[in-house]
């Protein structure tokens, strides 16, 4: 059993379902009817008053969902109109049209008739799911352009269709043309967010989304002859709309993060025993990101912080807090002194470096093994390198905006651009793992949707698209400073940058709007007890 909360691709889902049906404990039918009743049971949350709906039935088992749910309400008193395709779909859908049938007509899936609805009412889109392959065509699509109108009052069944559930991308459309982008008020998905409910547009398209339990938990089983245990009783997991979780199987799970993070140290703890981060700054008038990145990295818990300025600027770095260290170093020779001591565990290189003195300082910083973030012109550096990704290895975080990431990885940056004509699509999940894969580095591709993917595979999702004052000057400093802390403390980089990115996000929530990125650093205390419980 996976403790941590889990993000299935589409195949995966499948298995997950194929698993349990196999077990013969559960039957795809009463999947489909806990799925139906899960939205069902969500709309009547957020309706509590029986109005009128229609519901939209697509070719397969997303559309036999829809059939349940018109069942449900017209049940409940809701005045359901449902429109449906002719032919007929799989086994367990055809039953649910069948009971849809014998209490009300199935009118034709087309736009003319979805404008006869007439006055204000909810529409549910149960259409496409994870089936979805290939770009909407022909009448469908032109019923999802009439349907991209509606907004608020319309309910995606496991996701808005169009969307592609493992990337976030709409089939067919490029980010910039997604003209008939579906924007639902609610999403109510089944067992597990799904990549595309957290990149790219999904997100955008998803708007609240609802993870119901249905009943599959158990079949997440890590070994195969593991016997499940009866379904857990069906609840709906609602996930607040924006801390949707970041983790999908996490070195260290959520729990485990606060534990880690209230660690006091073996007892004996001191100012060593949580490492020692040094933070390089540049020369005179560009201490401010690297003095950014020093107190966060103090305030994280790294028992020592030292920033290291050229000589000329020292003088600049004596103002608070105290507790900050300053060491000159002047050039590769001064930092390799410097590294000598072993009692440094990590290194912080980029916020406010400089870009020809990034380049001159990397290869003792590589050459030292040492657990580092590289971030802003480190990154700039390593592209301008012809071999950008020699001496990289798995304890270094590079923290690349889509910007940077397009320097240090081209190729991997213009399939992201591309538009999606089949499904799966090219996903920031797929970048960042690619780009681990070859840089031998965790890579953090930072965004609203931000990815980090060590180079075995192993990824995270963090969802920040309720933030958007995050996106403030200096920012990113601080967020190297966390995982450099972190990593100063011992923490491996998946969980470093994973966790760097959680508290990061969870101090800007903390202030909201207004945000300056020297607020957050003394914020990170709060998010700690919080996140410690
Ligand atoms: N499996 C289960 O027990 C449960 C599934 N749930 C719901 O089911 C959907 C997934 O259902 P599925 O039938 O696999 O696929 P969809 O309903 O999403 O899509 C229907 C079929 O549409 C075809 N398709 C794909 N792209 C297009 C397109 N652009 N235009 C027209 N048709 C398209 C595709 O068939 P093809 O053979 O034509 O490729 C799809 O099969 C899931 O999302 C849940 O909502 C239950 O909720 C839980 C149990
Ligand atoms: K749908």
């Amino acid at each position: 059993m996976l403790d941590g909360t889990e993000i299935l691709t589409s195949a995966q889902m499948r298995a997950l379902e194929s698993r349990a049906m196999a077990s013969g404990t559960v039957t795809g039918l009463q999947l489909m009817e806990r799925a139906g009743s899960a939205v069902a049971g969500q709309i009547r949350l957020r309706w509590p008053v029986p109005g009128r709906v229609t519901v939209l039935c697509g070719p397969g088992n997303n559309g036999g969902d829809g059939y349940v749910i018109a069942r449900l309400l017209h049940e409940a008193g809701w005045r359901v109109r449902v429109l449906g395709l002719p032919a007929p779909p799989g086994p367990d859908a055809a039953q649910m049209k069948d009971r849809w049938q014998r209490i009300g007509p199935i009118l034709p899936l087309t736009r003319a008739e979805l404008q006869q609805g007439g006055g204000p009412h909810l529409h549910v889109d149960a259409i496409f799911g994870t089936g979805l392959t290939r770009p909407p065509t022909g009448e469908i699509a032109q019923l999802l352009r009439h349907l991209a109108g509606f907004g608020g009052d319309l309910v995606a069944v496991d996701c808005p269709s169009g969307l592609c559930m493992d990337s976030g991308a709409m089939l067919g459309q490029s980010r910039e043309d997604a003209q008939y982008l579906l924007r639902a008020g609610l999403t109510v998905a089944f067992d597990s967010p799904k990549p595309g409910h957290l990149l790219g547009l999904g997100p955008e398209c998803c708007g609240r989304l609802v993870i119901a339990d249905i009943g599959l938990h158990d079949w997440r089983v890590t070994g195969a002859d593991d016997p499940p245990a009866a379904p857990r009783p069906l609840t709906e997991a609602i996930w607040p709309e924006f801390d949707i979780p970041d983790s999908r199987r996490p070195a260290l799970s959520a729990q485990k993060q606060a534990q880690w993070l209230s660690r006091r140290g073996s007892g004996r703890g001191h100012k060593f025993s949580h490492g020692h981060a040094l933070v390089i700054a540049r020369g005179i008038g560009h201490g401010g990101a690297a003095r950014l990145a020093a107190r966060a990295a103090l305030r994280i818990g790294a028992g020592l912080v030292t920033i290291c300025p050229t000589g000329s600027a020292l003088i600049e770095h004596s103002a608070p807090p105290d507790a900050l260290m300053r060491k000159q170093v002047n050039d590769a020779e001064d930092l390799a002194k410097m590294l000598a001591d072993r009692r440094i565990t990590s290194v912080c290189l980029g916020p406010g470096c400089g870009i020809d003195r990034a380049s001159d300082l990397l290869p003792v910083l590589l050459a030292s093994a040492r657990a580092a973030v590289l971030d802003a012109d480190a990154l700039t550096a390593l592209a301008m390198d012809d071999t950008p990704f020699r001496g990289l290895h798995g304890n270094i975080v590079l923290t690349p905006h889509l910007g940077e990431f397009a320097r240090l990885f081209p190729d991997l940056a213009r399939r992201l651009t591309e538009t999606p004509d089949s499904g799966p699509a090219y996903s920031k999940l797929d970048a960042a793992r690619d780009a681990a894969a070859r840089s031998k580095a965790v890579v953090l591709l930072k965004g609203p949707d931000s990815v980090i993917a060590a180079p075995d595979g192993h990824a995270a999702i963090h969802s920040a698209f309720d933030i958007p004052w995050l996106a403030t000057a200096g920012a990113g400093d601080v967020l190297a400073g966390i995982i450099t802390g972190l990593l100063a403390r011992g923490l491996p980089a998946l969980d470093a940058a994973s966790l760097g990115t959680r508290v990061h996000a969870k101090a800007a929530r903390l202030f909201g709007p207004g945000l300056i990125a020297d607020d957050l650093p003394d914020l990170i205390p709060q998010v700690l007890r919080d996140i410690s419980g």
